[in-house]
């Protein structure tokens, strides 16, 4: 880096108290083994190969961290970096010895001696703190000691909790085939593994989730076992299931319910104690994406109020998984602990023994337990019997978990879980629907009488009094084009994207659309004026309909305001039949509130350049079209001829034997016959007077410099420049 850059940087961490991490690569050049760091005292020593590593027991770093165990053996790599040094404000975090290189050059001298791979440099010298990794995160130790080095040189604040909360499922208790279910001595395993697991985590306990038709369907040995297992019943918690195992997605709630309410009347006779409403669903099927009958079902029938999947938002990678909240229902997410419905032995465990106490030591199932504060696993019965695999793998990460580190680990009611889990994530409770039809795996476990040709080609995104309701009805003329059905509330916009709709799910959206007779040449569209300005609207539209085309109309935002004032008067909003327009836009800080809301709701969505950002930030540019709102009105034809090439939709309409402009009207209307047009109703065109040169004036200057800042994005973009704007600027 070069100097002044270096001074800057250097000038910021002593301002701001900021510390340094640095990870020191080996230089990779013959003859040069050791450096001198210039104007520090420490010297780096290259291509080291080490063993036996071991932290310092008396560093104040350790948080997370659990010194006093020593890694024995020899490293994985050997281009490690040590470190020499000569100043009291170096402090050793790690220590290692040095191991025999893999080719020994003759006369090679073993260097004895501690050394030093992670060091602590206090700050005393150049007044930054810094700690130096020896080698980067392939080494597992390093991530954890690296989570501790984040905390301390945050000042604390990008720490995680010690507390880990832990719930280990094991699915369908009574589902297997013959010759893999547990038997009486394999019952008194998890019984007994469970007595241990309790001394290490806080009030453990195994949830154990069951299919009762399933009961006694084994061999004499199994059954057995199954008898075994009620007789422990009140040791463990207990969550209902399909009385069949059945994929819920498949079936009608009424199907569903009943097989629960069997389910139900099974734990009853045997008296099992089922009190945690949470359930989890057969091969994740109906929780994500979500079969609505599923959620309903199991508030009627069990009063769920928690569940867990690995589905959402998908299966991989595991560490981006998240929960959400529908309809009551907290869907937590589920982590992954290697075990699946097949692995039943350890000899046959995917790539080998080693790769399981890999995951173990130090590998994915040990960080899955250092990073997530609230881990919900799952195995199948299977791994609970034969050579009892899930309880070798439980066992001994929840050992290797508190020989390394200072985590807590315990367990709490499914309830409780929930609760904390969005009270630590509340930006997790909106879920973010996704196209199932996007996902193999998704798709696998969405009802097969379910189409995402049923989702809209694209949107009409607004904003508001721009020309809007035009547009929809020229384009429900053309015959490849289909619009949404009318939505009680909201007339011809459904407003699914923007406001409590969306959390109605996508079932209730593709309601509104008809079944397309040819999906691949119809467009079903749907517009709702109000997404265009609203926060969340292109993440939750990208979300599901990422390759969905937009539509947009801009007209001065000053006239579209003026507009929409005249509209909510129409609509007697009674503070704006109580200020005039000029009032409202001028209201100041010293305003009444409902007045300040107004003159927001009012002049907000004329940010243009702001909104149409955020949009960009989720959608290219050329899946947007943007429509000069004059020219909609004075040249309707021309712009649903280019409305229908950015389209490409088929046959190719011309809209001057669809639509004419109406002398009585004043606007363009749907030609019905020779002498009669079909126009907008009185709400759209509305008469009122012109906008005061006072209030022009004031909203030209409020504009001008977010229209300046239209204008580059629009020419960034390659947009073309609508007139009204040429025509602003050039005031
Ligand atoms: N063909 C045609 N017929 C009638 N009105 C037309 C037409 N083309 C554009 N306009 C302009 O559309 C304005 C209403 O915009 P929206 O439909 O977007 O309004 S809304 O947001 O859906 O309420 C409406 O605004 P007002 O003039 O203020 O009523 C019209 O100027």
């Amino acid at each position: 880096m070069d100097n002044w850059n270096r001074q800057l940087i250097d000038k910021y961490c002593r301002d701001y108290k900021v510390g340094m991490i640095i990870f020191v690569h080996s230089v990779d050049e013959y003859g040069i083994d050791r450096e001198k760091v210039p104007g520090f005292p420490l010297i780096l020593r290259y291509n080291m190969a080490l063993k036996d590593y071991t932290l310092n027991l008396f560093s104040d770093i350790w948080r997370i961290t659990r010194p006093g165990e020593i890694w024995e053996g020899t490293l994985q790599q050997d281009d490690w970096t040590v470190f020499d040094f000569n100043h009291s404000t170096y402090e050793p975090l790690a220590y290692a010895k040095a191991a025999p290189p893999p080719f020994l050059d003759a006369g090679y001298v073993m260097d004895n001696r501690t050394l030093v791979s992670v060091l602590q440099d206090r700050g005393t010298f150049d007044g930054i703190q810094k700690v130096f990794f020896g080698n980067g995160l392939k080494f597992w130790l390093h991530i954890p000691v690296l989570l501790d080095v984040l905390s301390y040189l945050s000042h604390g604040k990008l720490s995680l909790p010690l507390e880990r909360h832990i719930q280990i499922d094991v699915d369908d208790i009574f589902v297997g085939i013959t010759g893999t279910r547990m038997t009486p001595v394999d019952v008194e395993a998890v019984v007994q593994a469970q007595e241990r697991l309790q001394q290490q985590v806080q009030g453990f306990k195994f949830n154990l989730g069951f299919s009762g038709w399933f009961y006694q369907h084994g061999n004499s040995q199994e059954n057995e076992g199954d008898s075994k297992i009620l007789e422990h019943r009140h040791k463990f918690w207990w969550f209902g299931h399909m009385w069949r195992h059945e994929q819920a997605h498949k079936f009608t709630q009424d199907h569903l319910e009943r097989s629960m309410l069997l389910n139900y009347q099974f734990a009853k006779n045997h008296d099992i104690p089922i009190y945690q409403q949470y359930a989890v669903a057969p091969h994740h099927s109906g929780v994500y994406p979500v079969h609505e009958p599923l959620y309903q079902s199991w508030k009627n029938v069990w009063d769920i109020r928690v569940t867990s999947t690995e589905e959402y938002p998908r299966l991989y990678p595991a560490w981006r998984r998240r929960g959400f909240i529908h309809k009551g229902i907290m869907v937590l997410p589920r982590q992954t602990c290697g075990l699946f419905t097949h692995t039943l032995f350890l000899d046959k465990y995917p790539g080998g023994r080693h790769h399981l106490d890999n995951s173990i030591q130090g590998g994915e199932l040990f960080q899955t337990f250092l990073f997530n504060p609230i881990n919900i696993y799952m195995t199948h019965m299977g791994n609970y019997a034969n050579d009892r695999l899930a309880l070798y793998t439980f066992e001994s990460v929840i050992k290797f978990v508190q020989c390394w580190t200072n985590l807590q680990l315990k367990q709490v009611p499914p309830l409780e879980l929930g609760i904390k889990y969005f009270e630590m994530y509340p930006e997790e409770r909106d879920p973010l629907w996704q196209n199932p039809c996007l996902y193999k795996r998704h798709l696998a476990i969405w009802s097969t009488n379910k189409s995402c040709d049923r989702l809209p080609k694209f949107l009409v995104i607004g904003p508001q009094k721009t020309g809007t309701t035009a547009l929809y009805t020229f384009l429900s003329l053309h015959p490849a084009i289909l619009s949404n059905y009318n939505s009680p509330d909201t007339f011809e916009e459904v407003q699914f994207f923007n406001g409590n709709n969306y959390y109605k799910g996508i079932d209730w959206y593709m309601e509104f659309f008809p079944i397309p007779p040819n999906a691949t040449s119809d467009f079903l569209f749907e517009k709702s004026a109000t997404y265009f300005d609203n926060e969340l609207v292109p993440m939750r539209a990208h979300g599901l309909i990422p390759k969905a085309k937009l539509i947009c109309i801009l007209i001065h935002p000053a006239k579209r305001a003026y507009s929409w004032y005249q509209h909510i008067r129409a609509h007697n909003d009674p503070i704006a039949l109580n200020y005039t327009f000029l009032e409202v836009v001028t209201a100041d800080d010293s305003a009444p509130r409902k007045l300040r809301d107004l003159k927001n709701r009012c002049l907000a969505p004329g940010i243009y350049v702001q909104h149409l950002s955020r949009w960009l930030d989720y959608f290219p540019a050329r899946q947007l079209f943007i429509i000069d709102g004059e020219w909609l009105k004075s040249h309707p034809v021309a712009v649903m001829h280019n409305v229908q090439r950015f389209l490409h939709i088929e046959p190719h309409y011309n809209y001057s034997q669809l639509i004419r402009f109406d002398p009585k009207k004043g606007f363009y209307c749907q030609i019905l016959s020779e002498d009669k047009n079909k126009c907008l109703g009185r709400g759209k065109g509305r008469l009122y007077p012109n906008m005061s040169k006072e209030v022009t004036d004031y909203l030209r200057q409020f504009y001008r410099k977010h229209n300046v800042a239209l204008s580059k994005f629009l020419k960034k973009n390659q947009y073309r420049i609508p007139d009204w704007l040429e025509e602003e600027l050039s005031h």
